[in-house]
């Protein structure tokens, strides 16, 4: 999990002469060509966006006419006008509140890169990361529009295969994707969700029958 910095890194180079901020914009790129899930106009939600790379993808396939909204722990500055970012806790209380301050409405696709600060310790690290994508992928219910999609990093450890569980009953497919980008030893993985399925009306009780 640790994000060691190497300027000989091919992805860091490449990020250095594209203008994007982060080297992981290549991932959300691989992710969006080869399973086709963003398209203009789109409103997307990006948690744990800083420094933005992937909000600058995002923001060029949705053009113009789509929205991303990202939001981070830290500030985000300086994206183009159909991007808005806000310093946000996914855990805070208000969260849909302040979200609904920069769209109104639920969101075409939440995408989700965070990562927690690291301890070194690592069943600690690895708790903390399944424990933001656990709560990312609760969040879909509230902010996710029925048939929308999903993408969250998760380290495959303990609680992956529980999360891959979950994930499989709130969309119809579920994708795992470890993309060019990620570095060699990192047990990273991209759990992707397509077809989100809306939460079911409670059923009402059976008519009873006559006579
Ligand atoms: C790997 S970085 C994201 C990089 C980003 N995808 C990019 O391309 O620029 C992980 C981010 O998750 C954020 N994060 C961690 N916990 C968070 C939380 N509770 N709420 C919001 N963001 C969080 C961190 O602050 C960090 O900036």
């Amino acid at each position: 999990m640790t994000k060691s910095y190497n300027p000989k890194d091919p992805f860091f180079k490449k990020a250095k002469q594209e203008g994007l901020r982060a080297r992981s914009a290549f991932k959300i790129q691989e992710i969006a060509d080869r399973l086709k899930l963003y398209r203009k106009g789109m409103a997307i939600l990006d948690l744990g966006a800083a420094p933005g790379g992937w909000l600058q993808i995002l923001a060029r396939i949705v053009g113009p006419s789509g929205k991303v909204v990202g939001i981070d722990l830290q500030p985000i500055r300086g994206m183009g006008p159909n991007v808005k970012t806000a310093v946000l806790d996914i855990y805070a209380p208000d969260l849909d509140e302040k979200l609904r301050e920069l769209h109104d409405g639920a969101f075409d696709a939440i995408t989700s890169d965070m990562a927690p600060k690291t301890t070194g310790i690592k069943a600690t690290d690895e708790a903390r990361s399944i424990a933001l994508a656990e709560h990312a992928l609760a969040l879909c219910s509230r902010l996710l529009r029925p048939g929308g999609s999903f993408v969250a990093k998760v380290f495959e450890g303990s609680g992956f295969e529980d999360y891959l569980r979950e994930a499989k009953k709130q969309f119809d497919q579920v994708k795992l994707i470890r993309p060019e980008a990620t570095r060699g030893r990192s047990f990273e993985i991209y759990v992707v969700g397509i077809g989100f399925r809306a939460a079911q009306a409670p059923q009402a009780p059976a008519e009873p029958a006559n006579g």
